[in-house]
C-alpha cells in the first residue's frame, strides 16, 4: 500500500500545521499489483484488497514454456519489441515529453507549500526563499497569487496526464492491433506438423494473454518506469538542494527497502509458477471432464471426478495463499521503513527547525563531525519550518516511484518472457520450404509416389544428416542411370559393349543393377524410427479412381496428406501432375484437390458459406446444385432459413453425416482436378450412401480420385486397389486381380464378406452359424 497523506506523517507534533493540511498536487492512489504473469494464464495479480482490476482467470497451456519466468529486461528483445513503436513515434515523443514536464511541474506544489508558510504564514527573519524574493518583483505576491500558481502547476499536471494516459493506451492498443494480426497471419501459414506440435489453447494464450502482457508493458511498463526515475531524479535534486543531509536521511533505508524486495520477489515468483501449473491442470481438467461429460455421468464417475478436480483445485489455492501471504507482508514492511525515514526527518529537521537550543545532549553528539564543527548548523542554517513540511512531502513521495519500480519490474519481466513466447512463433519457419523455382504441374491429375519414406517424428540433426546423405547417393545414382539409358538409346553398340565391360569387370551381381536404392531402414541411425510410410510407391493415372485399403492406421490417410503436401516426406519423392509437389506452389497445388473427410469441419457462417467456402465465383444456384447433387438439398430447405441457416460451433446443430454431405457438396461445387474421399460415406446411413453413390460416381469421372474406405463394397469399382499393411504397400490392382491373388486384399474381402453374411443371417432370424 502507497503511502498516503492521511497517515503518513506520524506522530508530527513540531510543525505548525497538522498532518492533514499538507496538500499534495498528485496524490496517488493506492494500489497494490502484486506480481504479473509471464505466461499470464490466469489473473494478471493477485486478489488483493484494494485492487479493484482483478482479472478472472485466463486460460492455460500446460507446456514448459509457459512456464519461463524471463529477464526482466532482454537488450535483444527489446530493440525488436522496439520496432513495433516506430510508427507510432511521434505520438510516444509527445508521451515521454508529457511525462518529463508532469515530473517537473509535480514537484511545484510542496515548494510553492513552503514559499507559502516561510514568506507568509511563519516568516522568520533572514530566511527567505529565493522564489520569494522573484515573485515580490512579480504580481504574484500574497497567498492568493500563489494558491492561483499552485493550482496552474495542478491544472498543467492533470492536462500533461490526460495526453500521456491516452496517447500511451492508444499507441498500445495499435500495437496489439498489428502483433494480433501479425502472429495470426503467421498461423495460418504454419505447416500441418506445426499444429500437432502446438495444442490449439497455446497459441490461444499467445495471441491473447501474451500479446495482453506486452500491451502493460508498453501502455504502463516502459514510460512508467520512465516516469518513476524521472520523479526519483528530481526529487532526490530537489531535496539534496533543500538539505542534504535530511536527504541522505531519507535514502538512509533505501538498503532495507532493496532487501524486502529481493525476499518479496523470490518468493512470488515460487508461488506464481506453481500458479501457473495449477490453473494450466484446472483449465484442461476442465475442458476434458467438460467434453467427455456425458461418458462421466454414464460410467457414474462424478464423485472421483470431482476428487481429482479437488485436488487440482487445492493446488492453485495454495499457491495463491502463499502469494497474498507475501503481498501483505510486503507493503506493510515497505511502508514501516518508508515511515521510518520521515520520522527521522521529523526528528532531525525538526530539531534544526527548533534550532539548537533544543536539542538534547544525545542528538548533540551524535552531529558532531569529525572536524569539529556541529552538524545542525547546517541544519539550522538552511531548514526553515516550510522547507521542512515540503522536504516531508517530498519524502513521501520518494517512496512512491521506489514501490512503483518494484511493480513494473514485474511487468517488465513479464513482457519480456512473453514476447520471447510470441518471437519464437513469429520465428517459427514453415517446415514446407517455398520452392526456389516454381514448376507447375501439367493439370493431368497424374499421381506418384516414387520409394516415399515417412514419419511424423521430429527426426534428430544426425538423422537428418544421414538422410541428406541416402538421398544423394540415390540422386546421383538416378543420374548416372539416366545417363546410361540415354547412351543406350543414342548407340546402343557401345552400350552393349559398356554393359558386358561392368559385367566382367566386378563378380558382384549388384553393379548390373540400375540405380542404387538405399533405404532408410537399412542405416543403423534411421532403423528405429518409426516410419509411418516405409518405401511406398505407386501411380494413380489420369482421371482413374484408386482406392487405398487397409487396417486401421496402416497409412491410408497419411498418403493423402503427403498428396497435398501437407507434411514432406523425408525421403522419395511424391509427383502430382507430375510435378514433384516440392517443386510446385503450394497453393496452386492444394487448389487441385476437393476433399471430403470422415470428420468434416464446418465453419461459423451460413450453410451456403461452408459450401462456397470463400470463392465468391461459385453462384447461389452452383450452391445449391451441389446440395442437391449428394441429396441433402431437402434437408436445408427444410431448415427456417435454408442456406442460409447458420452454423455453430462448428456444427454442433448437424448431424455427423449431414455435416459429411454438406462437405460434399462444397467438394463438388469447387470441381477439383482431383478428389479425395477419406471415409467420406462412414456417417450415413445406406439409403442415403446409395443415392450419393450415383453423385459420387458423376463426381469421380473426369477427375483423379482416391477413395479411402473401410467398406470394400464402396471400392470395388475403382481402377486401381491399394492394400496397405503396416506402412507398406502389400498389394496393388484390380478388385478381381487381387481377389485372384488370395493375398491380404483377399482375406479383408473374406472377412467382410462374411461379416455382412452375419449380419444378414442374424437380421432374418436364421441361426449365426448357418
Ligand atoms: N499427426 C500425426 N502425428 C503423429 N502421428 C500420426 C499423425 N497422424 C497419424 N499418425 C500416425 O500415423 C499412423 C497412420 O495414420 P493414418 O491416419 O495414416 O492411418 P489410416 O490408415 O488412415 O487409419 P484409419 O483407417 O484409422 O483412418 C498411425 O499410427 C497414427 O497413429
Amino acid at each position: 500500500m502507497r503511502l498516503s497523506p492521511s497517515h503518513d506523517v506520524p506522530g508530527n507534533t513540531t510543525t505548525a500545521l497538522p498532518p492533514h493540511f499538507l496538500p499534495d498536487i498528485s496524490p496517488r492512489p493506492t494500489k497494490i499489483k502484486p506480481m504479473p504473469e509471464t505466461a499470464s494464464p490466469q489473473p494478471d495479480h493477485a486478489p488483493t484488497k484494494g485492487d479493484k482490476k482483478a482479472a478472472p482467470p485466463k486460460p492455460a497451456t500446460t507446456k514448459p514454456d509457459d512456464d519461463v519466468v524471463g529477464k526482466a529486461y532482454d537488450g535483444r528483445i527489446m530493440r525488436r519489441l522496439a520496432g513495433y513503436l516506430a510508427p507510432y513515434k511521434l505520438q510516444t515523443g509527445v508521451s515521454a515529453a508529457a511525462i518529463l514536464l508532469k515530473a517537473f511541474t509535480d514537484i511545484a506544489g510542496p515548494f510553492l507549500l513552503a514559499v507559502t508558510i516561510d514568506t507568509y504564514l511563519a516568516p522568520e527573519a533572514g530566511k527567505q526563499h529565493w522564489l520569494t524574493h522573484f515573485l515580490s518583483r512579480t504580481p504574484l505576491t500574497g497567498v492568493t497569487e500563489i494558491a492561483l500558481l499552485y493550482l496552474a502547476a495542478l491544472s498543467i499536471t492533470f492536462g500533461l496526464e490526460f495526453v500521456q494516459t491516452y496517447l500511451m493506451q492508444w499507441t498500445g492498443q495499435k500495437i496489439m492491433f498489428d502483433l494480433r494480426s501479425q502472429i495470426f497471419r503467421h498461423i495460418q501459414r504454419m505447416h500441418i506438423a506445426f499444429f500437432d506440435r502446438n495444442p490449439v489453447g497455446r497459441l490461444v494464450t499467445r495471441v491473447t494473454s501474451d500479446v495482453d502482457a506486452l500491451n502493460d508493458m508498453f501502455t504502463s511498463g516502459v514510460l512508467a518506469i520512465f516516469e518513476d526515475i524521472c520523479s526519483l531524479s528530481f526529487i532526490i535534486v530537489v531535496m539534496l538542494s533543500m538539505s542534504w543531509p535530511l536527504a541522505l536521511l531519507t535514502i538512509s533505508v533505501i538498503p532495507g527497502i532493496a532487501y524486502a524486495t529481493h525476499l518479496f520477489r523470490k518468493h512470488v515468483r515460487d508461488s506464481y509458477r506453481r500458479q501457473r501449473a495449477a490453473t494450466a491442470k484446472i483449465n484442461s481438467f476442465t475442458q476434458e471432464y467438460v467434453s467427455g461429460m456425458s461418458v462421466v455421468q454414464l460410467f457414474n464417475r462424478e464423485k472421483r471426478a470431482f476428487r481429482d478436480f479437488s485436488a487440482v483445485n487445492l493446488e492453485n489455492k495454495e499457491a495463491w495463499t502463499d502469494a497474498i501471504f507475501a503481498y501483505a507482508l510486503y507493503y506493510p514492511v515497505v511502508e514501516f521503513l518508508a515511515s521510518i525515514a520521515i520520522a527521522l526527518v521529523i526528528w532531525r529537521g525538526g530539531i534544526a527547525v527548533l534550532g539548537a537550543t533544543q536539542h538534547t545532549w544525545l542528538s548533540h553528539h551524535l552531529y558532531v563531525t569529525a572536524s569539529g564543527a556541529s552538524a545542525y548548523s547546517l541544519f539550522g542554517n538552511i531548514v526553515t519550518l516550510g522547507t521542512l513540511i515540503a522536504f516531508i512531502r517530498y519524502a513521501q513521495r520518494f517512496f512512491y516511484p521506489i514501490q512503483d519500480l518494484s511493480d513494473k519490474f514485474n511487468i517488465l519481466q513479464a513482457a519480456m518472457a512473453a514476447a520471447e513466447r510470441i518471437f519464437k512463433l513469429i520465428d517459427t519457419v514453415p517446415d514446407i520450404p517455398a520452392p526456389a523455382k516454381i514448376i507447375p504441374g501439367d493439370h493431368s491429375g497424374r499421381i506418384e509416389f516414387r520409394n516415399v519414406w515417412f514419419t511424423y517424428q521430429q527426426l534428430t540433426t544426425d538423422q537428418e544428416a544421414a538422410l541428406q546423405q541416402i538421398r544423394r547417393e540415390n540422386a546421383s545414382s538416378q543420374i548416372r542411370h539416366s545417363e546410361r539409358s540415354a547412351a543406350e538409346s543414342k548407340n546402343p553398340e557401345a552400350a552393349h559393349l559398356t554393359s558386358t565391360a561392368q559385367t566382367l569387370s566386378t563378380s558382384n551381381p549388384n553393379t548390373q543393377q540400375p540405380t542404387t536404392n538405399n533405404s532408410p531402414a537399412d542405416h543403423p541411425l534411421l532403423r528405429d524410427i518409426e516410419w509411418i510410410l516405409r518405401g511406398v510407391s505407386f501411380t494413380i493415372e489420369p482421371d482413374h479412381t484408386a482406392a487405398i485399403v487397409g487396417h486401421t492406421g496402416a497409412g491410408k490417410t497419411t498418403i493423402t496428406a503427403l498428396m497435398m503436401r501437407f507434411y514432406d516426406v523425408q525421403s522419395g519423392t511424391v509427383l502430382v501432375d507430375g510435378v514433384d509437389v516440392r517443386e510446385q506452389d503450394v497453393h496452386a497445388l492444394r487448389l487441385r484437390f476437393g476433399i471430403v473427410l470422415q470428420d468434416s469441419f464446418l465453419f461459423t457462417g451460413t450453410i451456403a458459406k461452408n459450401i462456397r467456402l470463400g470463392t465468391e465465383s461459385i453462384t447461389d444456384e452452383q450452391v445449391e446444385r451441389a446440395a442437391e447433387e449428394v441429396n441433402v438439398a431437402d434437408y436445408i430447405r427444410s431448415l427456417p432459413e435454408g442456406f442460409n441457416t447458420p452454423v455453430i460451433e462448428r456444427g454442433a446443430t448437424l448431424s455427423t453425416g449431414q455435416k459429411q454431405l454438406i462437405s460434399f457438396a462444397r467438394a463438388l461445387a469447387h470441381r477439383p482436378g482431383i478428389l479425395i474421399l477419406d471415409e467420406a460415406t462412414s456417417s450415413v446411413d445406406t439409403e442415403t450412401e446409395l443415392r450419393v453413390e450415383s453423385a459420387l460416381a458423376r463426381m469421380i469421372t473426369g477427375r483423379t480420385s482416391v477413395l479411402i474406405a473401410h467398406r470394400l463394397s464402396t471400392v470395388q469399382r475403382a481402377d486401381t486397389i491399394l492394400v496397405m499393411h503396416k506402412g507398406q504397400l502389400r498389394e496393388q490392382g484390380s478388385h478381381q486381380q487381387l481377389l485372384a491373388h488370395r493375398g491380404l486384399y483377399y482375406k479383408l474381402y473374406q472377412l467382410q464378406y462374411k461379416d455382412q453374411e452375419l449380419a444378414a443371417l442374424t437380421a432374418t432370424g436364421s441361426p449365426a452359424t448357418a
